[in-house]
């Protein structure tokens, strides 16, 4: 008698795994909304919490095709546990940032023209404004240029941010990843990179940029994170 090994979402995460099908897939709208993707690159996955495992995008599916059931289930160690499609290509990236840190509870990834053309320079955007310094507590970050499908773009993602404020890195040649305590605060986080890489790729057109001080960087940055909203 063969015993079947495959992985299964446990029972008590089944209530959770159907909410994050759903909120995964309704947040991918939101990198079309930013214009933030061009046809199917780009992708957004959540931590279950308490389980080993996460919801991620299915691999070359169209924007405009994709439903909760679309999503895929993976262990974080990137293999699939519920799903009637492929992953997506950066399953074992996501994974590895899971792994690798505890309080991601979501990660994200796109193509936006302007913080991929300051990644095709392997140039850190420079805070210079204070939109930076709330969102990102500091310059975003350069990380190494890594082929697809495995490791190396999470080990790249997580070595990069490692000491940074920042939850989004520019990975060089290729594009942006970003990670927030949720899957939404990822894909703020992937919005609000493209909106600096555009400001101040106008701004050095008109002359020198002028970091702001580091401790008005880090006043801003406090008080944008505790104390700004309701
Ligand atoms: O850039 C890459 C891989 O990092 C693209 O293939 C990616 O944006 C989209 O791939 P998936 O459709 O998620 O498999």
């Amino acid at each position: 008698m063969t015993t079947d090994t495959s992985p299964t979402v446990p029972e008590e995460h089944h209530g959770e795994v159907e909410r994050l099908r759903a909120h995964v897939c309704a947040l991918h709208t939101e990198l079309t909304r930013w214009n933030l993707v061009t046809w199917t690159s780009g992708n957004v996955s959540a931590r279950v919490p308490g389980a080993d495992l996460m919801v991620i995008k299915p691999s070359g599916v169209s924007y405009e095709d994709l439903s909760p059931e679309d999503m895929v289930v993976c262990d974080l160690d990137g293999r699939v546990v519920e799903g009637r499609h492929k992953p997506s290509s950066d399953t074992a990236a996501h994974a590895h940032v899971y792994r690798a840190r505890p309080d991601v509870g979501g990660v994200a990834h796109t193509h936006s023209p302007y913080a991929t053309a300051w990644a095709a320079r392997g140039e850190a955007i420079p805070c210079a404004i204070t939109a930076m310094a709330d969102e990102f507590g500091g310059d975003i970050p350069v990380g190494p240029f890594a082929l697809i499908g495995g490791d190396d773009i999470g080990r790249g993602v997580v070595a990069t941010l490692d000491g940074h404020r920042s939850p989004a890195v520019l990975m060089r040649g290729h594009g942006v990843f970003t990670v927030g305590a949720n899957a939404r605060a990822a894909v703020k986080a992937a919005v609000m990179c493209e909106d600096v890489a555009h400001t101040i790729h106008i701004a050095r057109q008109g002359g020198p940029l002028h970091r702001l001080p580091q401790e008005h960087i880090d006043a801003l940055h406090d008080r944008y994170q505790n104390v700004y909203g309701q």
